[in-house]
């Protein structure tokens, strides 16, 4: 019996890196690669989620639903997630994503906003789907606020509430304190989960301190595929869990493998650990906006990290990714030609 259980966003946080352009045939190999190796959930959704694919977040190459069924027809042991945003994806898309087979339902929030998942969580249950909360940005509010809004998810139906590092912004102890606060209110009400990212490279670390704090779900990416330097390396955090001890049920040689071999080939290039991924992660900038800052940065002939910089004073969050649009122009109309 695991001490933890790990849930895989290669196919959904990995979107983001991929700019939403998985095929059949990548999802289904992945699946059957991670399934192999003892995986429990693997997500697979758009990366903001059901109903993403749009010209503000990205087009998808396969419609999310087509990705969704895929996987489901692919994997043997493992169950299916997807994940939704209140106002980007909406009830019927839930509805369909039960009607693919998906079992698990992922609904993410930004932080302190956690009333507009209640009646989300309603209809996941009455789906009888297994129910998870995203915390959003977790970083840019205190643990006992924090607290407060996981027992709004919890109250609604959540049957585990994340601590979400979506800028890869918390350090060590800021995470232990998250997920303890959690903890302390949700007591048998719900679990405490944790996403991590990698933009200050502390993915492995702070989901080791998350699982010490009471957290028992945890999220990666095989091969760190994941928004911004990525999320935690699932095969990293296996090979480290093995190494103290701490039962996940995945085989640490099997997910290096289908890191190596499997999913890297899916992916356009590594989640590289620079210049933005860093500026991201020390100014607490939403992981999503990497691919939005490169593009906008050739578009205008600006750069790429003072877009990011100035969405860190701003303090923008999921959903305003057409801020960083504003923030383009402003550089080009200051700087003509900047790179
Ligand atoms: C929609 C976001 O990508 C959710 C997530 O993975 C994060 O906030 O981190
Ligand atoms: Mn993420």
């Amino acid at each position: 019996m695991p001490d933890l259980r790990i849930t895989d966003s290669t196919l959904r946080d990995g979107s983001h890196a991929k700019r939403h352009q998985f095929t059949i045939g990548e999802v289904t190999a992945i699946v059957e690669a991670l399934d192999d190796a003892g995986v429990p959930v693997i997500e697979v959704t758009h990366g903001d989620g059901l109903g993403g694919s749009s010209f503000t977040y990205g087009l998808s190459r396969t419609p999310e639903q087509e990705l969704i069924t895929a996987a489901v027809k692919a994997a043997r042991n493992a169950k299916i997630a997807f994940l939704m945003l209140p106002g980007v994806g909406v009830f019927d898309d839930i509805r369909e994503a039960a009607g693919n087979g998906a079992t698990v339902c992922r609904i993410a929030t930004h932080c302190t906003e956690a009333d507009i998942a209640v009646q989300h969580f309603g209809i996941a249950r009455d789906l009888g789907l297994e129910t998870v909360g995203f915390l959003m940005m977790a970083h840019s509010i205190a643990p006992a606020e924090l607290a407060k809004q996981a027992r709004i998810m919890a109250d609604a139906g959540c049957q585990c509430v994340y601590v979400v590092d979506s800028a890869g912004a918390l350090v060590l102890d800021q995470v232990g304190d998250r997920v303890a606060a959690l903890v302390a209110e949700l007591g048998d009400d719900a679990q405490v989960g944790f996403h991590g990212h990698e933009n200050l490279g502390l993915g492995v670390a702070n989901s080791i301190l998350a699982y010490r704090a009471g957290a028992r779900q945890i999220d990666g990416s095989t091969r760190r595929f994941g928004a911004g330097a990525g999320n935690t390396p699932v095969e990293a955090f296996v090979g480290v869990c093995d190494k103290l001890g701490i039962r996940t049920g995945v085989d640490f040689f099997k997910i290096v493998d289908a890191a190596e071999d499997v999913v890297r080939p899916a992916m356009p290039d590594e989640c590289r650990l620079d210049r933005m991924a860093l500026i991201m992660g020390y100014a607490g900038v939403y992981s999503s906006f990497l691919m939005h800052a490169w593009t906008l940065a050739e578009r205008y002939g600006v750069s790429g990290a003072e877009i990011l910089v100035r969405a860190g004073e701003r303090r923008l969050v999921g959903g305003q990714e057409d801020q960083l649009i504003t923030i383009a122009r402003e550089l080009a109309s200051r700087s003509p030609g900047a790179v």
